[in-house]
């Protein structure tokens, strides 16, 4: 995907994954400041540890770091972490923020000595940016073009050794020329319901709510392996337990409150369910295609593709085969229906549906 590109936003629902607007201010009082403090990615953090104290024992800049995984499981709170543990003050820039090589050669000279430098969406980098940034990232140094045409000259301008942390949602994307430049490559897995518990109380304390263990679980287990997801439910379930208990989490209180908004018990709301009922209900479990699917539920085809299918087919419910949408056995059971006899879902006609 290019930076003109841009994909459909799953902004505005409470299991979104990204987030904008007044509740990044919100996020940024829950930020871990340091590695200790940042839960779960166990190897994630091991590696940086090493990378970060080596950097520092040789009193140097740490080497750039690229860190992919899906929106929400803490790429900006790790560099600002990477930033916080070298003692270097930090910009925050994106991808599509650069448009021009231009734009990308005003931030790179006006960095510090050793600050860290954090493009998220990296893979939505224009090229002419994307070009600069290679020599930046090895030489320390960009080539700055004035004029035009045949008259056009190149002034090279010396940069201050820096450490970029790019963050991809999809490093696949990246080109290897760009993939290669950086000296560590972090992979942010989902979290485990355990370390979404570990987020919840975290937050918990910051934000002054009593929560119980069983209250943490049951936020967990519908945060979709996402601390954004996890911080976002927890608030509500905030709201909840203050206008409709006595103001503590206990699991009681997170199951209603999550009732009330839509949020069920292995994290799916209403677009999700709708998507799944159409499916079943419908057209028999599939498989159907997705233009039919999309009208049935009176969404954009993008919308149920891109926004409701990645977390439906993560959770094993719903399966893309080449001849359309199919829902699986977990599905049926997860709406509590009864997969009719011959249908995939029983193990009927069209075994094997599964497997392309
Ligand atoms: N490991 C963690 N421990 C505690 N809190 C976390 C952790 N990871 C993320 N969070 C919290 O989740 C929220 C979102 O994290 P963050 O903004 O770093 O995600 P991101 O991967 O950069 O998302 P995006 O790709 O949308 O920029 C923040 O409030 C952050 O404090």
């Amino acid at each position: 995907m290019t930076w003109e590109e841009q994909p459909p936003q799953d902004t505005g629902r409470l299991v979104g994954a990204t987030a904008e607007g007044e509740e990044l201010a919100a996020e940024a009082a829950l930020r871990p400041k340091d590695l200790a403090e940042f839960v779960g990615q166990p190897k994630v953090r091991e590696q940086l540890d090493l990378v970060l104290r080596a950097a520092r024992a040789r009193g140097g800049t740490a080497d750039h770091v690229l860190l992919s995984g899906a929106p929400g499981l803490g790429k900006t709170t790790l560099s600002m972490i990477i930033a916080a543990e070298m003692g270097a003050p930090i910009r925050i820039t994106s991808g599509p923020a650069i448009q021009h090589a231009g734009d990308l050669a005003a931030i790179l000279s006006s960095l510090a000595e050793g600050e860290v430098l954090f493009l998220d969406e990296i893979h939505r980098m224009s090229r002419p940016a994307e070009e600069m940034l290679y020599m930046a990232m090895e030489d320390f140094r960009v080539d700055v073009i004035v004029g035009k045409g045949p008259g056009a000259t190149a002034i090279p301008l010396e940069l201050p050794p820096f450490t970029l942390v790019g963050a991809t949602t999809r490093a696949g994307l990246l080109p290897p020329p760009l993939r290669d430049r950086f000296g560590f490559t972090g992979h942010m897995e989902f979290y485990a319901p355990a370390e979404l518990e570990r987020v919840i109380h975290r937050s918990a304390r910051l934000l002054d709510v009593t929560v119980s263990d069983g209250g943490a679980a049951e936020i967990a287990g519908r945060s979709r392996g996402t601390p954004r997801i996890a911080n976002r439910l927890l608030r509500r379930v905030r709201d909840y337990a203050q206008v409709r208990g006595d103001g503590v989490v206990t699991e009681e209180a997170a199951a209603r409150a999550l009732t009330v908004f839509e949020v069920d018990d292995r994290g799916l709301d209403r677009l999700d369910r709708s998507v799944l009922e159409a499916l079943l209900k419908l057209f028999g479990g599939g498989p159907v295609g997705l233009s039919t699917l999309a009208v049935a539920v009176g969404e954009e085809r993008e919308t149920v593709e891109e926004v409701a299918e990645p977390f439906l087919v993560r959770e094993g419910l719903l399966a893309r085969t080449p001849r359309g949408r199919v829902a699986t056995p977990a599905a049926w059971a997860h709406l509590g229906l009864t997969p009719p006899p011959g249908t995939p879902a029983a193990g009927g006609a069209q075994e094997g549906l599964f497997e392309s």
